[in-house]
């Protein structure tokens, strides 16, 4: 059984400092989310979690492995180095989207994400090292078929982009409406997800149901593990097996089986 650790990330009445004391350049605004978003990959990385961007004002983590102490100092190096504060909401399930659901129900209960009194908010609870087991985190790391020659060599970039969000939104709904697993996309034609315990046959069927939907054929490596990091390493190198033996779904292929490098 999975047990995942997320964390909400959330900027401190970031839509008021948006436009105080007038709208600030857009561009400026880009610079600054796109390198906060920078240094949370590379904290939360760095202790093998991963961090999704999501709507950049809000993001998603998956944080097994960071304790209280880890995600007290991201608030407080985040606070000394930017020009806005973050709060911080974890949560514990099986099920991603209920852990999700815990650590935004923390934030949500210590105020809204526009009253400048509510900051730094550090609320939920973190897995202590004897709870966690190798089995905690699955993630599953889908890629388009031939996205280069298909799309990319093809189309101009609007319509090759159009088609990749299209297969994305089919998936993330699906994904979150039947498993509870919660979609990312991570650029070119990747998307990671963050999953409970499914099966080869869930992925199946959830790789026809994009393919019936929109049109865009997937194919999927998984990994299980104690973390993000780990878990997602071996999604990619199973990923690497769907394309040596092409196959759809590969679950949880060891490093040295299909002949691909190691990490
Ligand atoms: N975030 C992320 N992006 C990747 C990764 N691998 C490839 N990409 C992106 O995906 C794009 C397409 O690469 P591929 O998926 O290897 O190419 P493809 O044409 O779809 O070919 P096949 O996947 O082999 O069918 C690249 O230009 C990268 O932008 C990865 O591991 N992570």
């Amino acid at each position: 059984m999975t047990n995942a650790q997320l964390t909400l990330v959330q900027i401190d009445n970031y839509g008021p400092w948006t436009v105080t004391p007038d709208p600030r350049r857009e561009m400026d605004l880009q610079t600054m989310q796109s390198r906060l978003f920078a240094d949370l990959a590379q904290f939360i990385g760095g202790r093998g979690g991963y961090v999704f961007f999501t709507r950049f004002d809000n993001m998603v983590a998956i944080t097994n492995g960071l304790d209280r102490t880890d995600h007290e100092l991201l608030q407080e190096t985040i606070g000394n180095r930017y020009p806005v504060t973050i709060s911080l909401g974890t949560g514990i399930d099986a099920s991603p989207i209920v852990a999700l659901e815990s650590a935004t129900a923390g934030l949500q209960r210590a105020g809204s994400a526009q009253d400048g009194d509510r900051r730094e908010v550090l609320s939920g609870d973190f897995l202590s090292a004897s709870e966690r087991t190798p089995e905690d985190v699955q993630i599953a790391h889908f890629d388009v078929n031939d996205a280069t020659g298909k799309y990319t060599d093809q189309l101009n970039e609007f319509d090759s982009f159009i088609q990749i969000e299209q297969g994305y939104a089919t998936l993330m709904r699906y994904l979150r409406e039947e498993h509870g697993a919660l979609s990312f996309f991570v650029g070119g034609d990747n998307i990671i997800s963050i999953c409970p315990a499914m099966s080869a046959d869930d992925y199946h069927e959830s790789i026809a149901h994009v393919e019936a939907d929109a049109g865009v054929e997937l194919k999927v490596g998984v990994g299980v593990a104690e973390t993000p990091h780990e878990a997602g390493m071996d999604a990619k190198h199973a990923l690497e097996a769907c394309r040596h033996r092409g196959t759809a779904v590969e679950l949880g292929v060891p490093h040295d089986d299909v002949g691909v490098a190691t990490d």
